[in-house]
């Protein structure tokens, strides 16, 4: 059997020793290691450019890592299988939404064609997400019609209801004001108290520690800091963006 071994049963997500270069360049990520429990949400900051998009893509099987491995619960998986079985899913800054589809077949047409789901249950668990989220009512509109924080709403609902394990966030508030974030980001802290675990990539110290269990701070590829959000001190050169947090690589 394709398995292997090599975590706690309560580790859900585990990158071990993962490494990656674009081909065009010199090396992105350097032997990551981290680890995702049962119901944590958990952040990873740094500077631009430090591999935090590069890490959830390689992490979702969007890109091939050189090295390491990822395991979930414990079972090591392909990037193949990573993509095929939605085990990891992930949430991207710019939504991602079909325009001219309302916002109800934005949940219902991945169901259909990825899931081959019959469109009455489609139809019934787009339903069902879009109150998760706070959108009931709003399905026959267009997705153009919405604000930026009910678009990202959506496609937050439109990933859960593909039933992914794991859930990947890659700056999914950058484009909201600082209501909105908070609006989206407590409904990304409640799914994750009921079980879905994530990693959140963003750039706002103050949200991440007010809803992240802990943070993971990248710094030009390498983990350099990992805390949970109650050392404040740690972090404090992250929001400089200006130097590392003075810890041992
Ligand atoms: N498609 C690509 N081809 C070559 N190099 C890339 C590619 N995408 C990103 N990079 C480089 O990889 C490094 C990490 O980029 P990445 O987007 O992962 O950083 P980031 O921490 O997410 O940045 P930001 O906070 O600005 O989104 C950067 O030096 C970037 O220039």
């Amino acid at each position: 059997m394709d398995e292997t071994r090599d975590g706690s049963a309560a580790e859900v997500l585990a990158v071990r020793g993962l490494s990656f270069a674009y081909q065009s360049g010199s090396p992105v990520l350097h032997d990551i290691h981290l680890s995702v429990g049962e119901r944590e949400l958990v952040a990873v900051m740094g500077r631009s450019g430090s591999g935090k998009s590069t890490l959830l893509r390689c992490i979702a099987g969007l890109a091939e890592p050189d090295a390491g491995a990822v395991l979930v619960r414990g079972r090591r998986i392909s990037g193949k299988e990573r993509r095929r079985d939605n085990a990891i899913g992930m949430v991207f800054q710019q939504f991602n939404l079909f325009p001219h589809r309302t916002v109800r077949d934005n949940i219902v047409m991945p169901l259909r064609v990825v899931d081959r789901v019959p469109l009455a249950t489609a139809v019934q668990v787009a339903d069902e997400h879009l109150e998760m989220v706070g959108l009931s009512g709003l399905g026959d509109r267009r997705p153009t019609t919405l604000s930026g924080g009910q678009q990202q709403r959506l496609a937050i609902a439109r990933m859960l209801a593909m039933r992914p394990r794991i859930l990947l966030l890659d700056e999914i508030t950058s484009a909201l004001d600082a209501t909105l974030t908070a609006d989206v980001l407590a409904i990304i802290r409640r799914l994750a108290d009921t079980g879905l675990p994530m990693l959140m990539v963003t750039h706002e110290l103050t949200f991440a520690k007010r809803f992240a269990d802990r943070i993971v701070v990248l710094h030009d590829g390498r983990i350099v800091t990992e805390t949970s959000p109650e050392y404040e001190q740690t972090l404090t050169p992250v929001t400089e963006m200006d130097q590392p947090p003075n810890v041992q690589r």
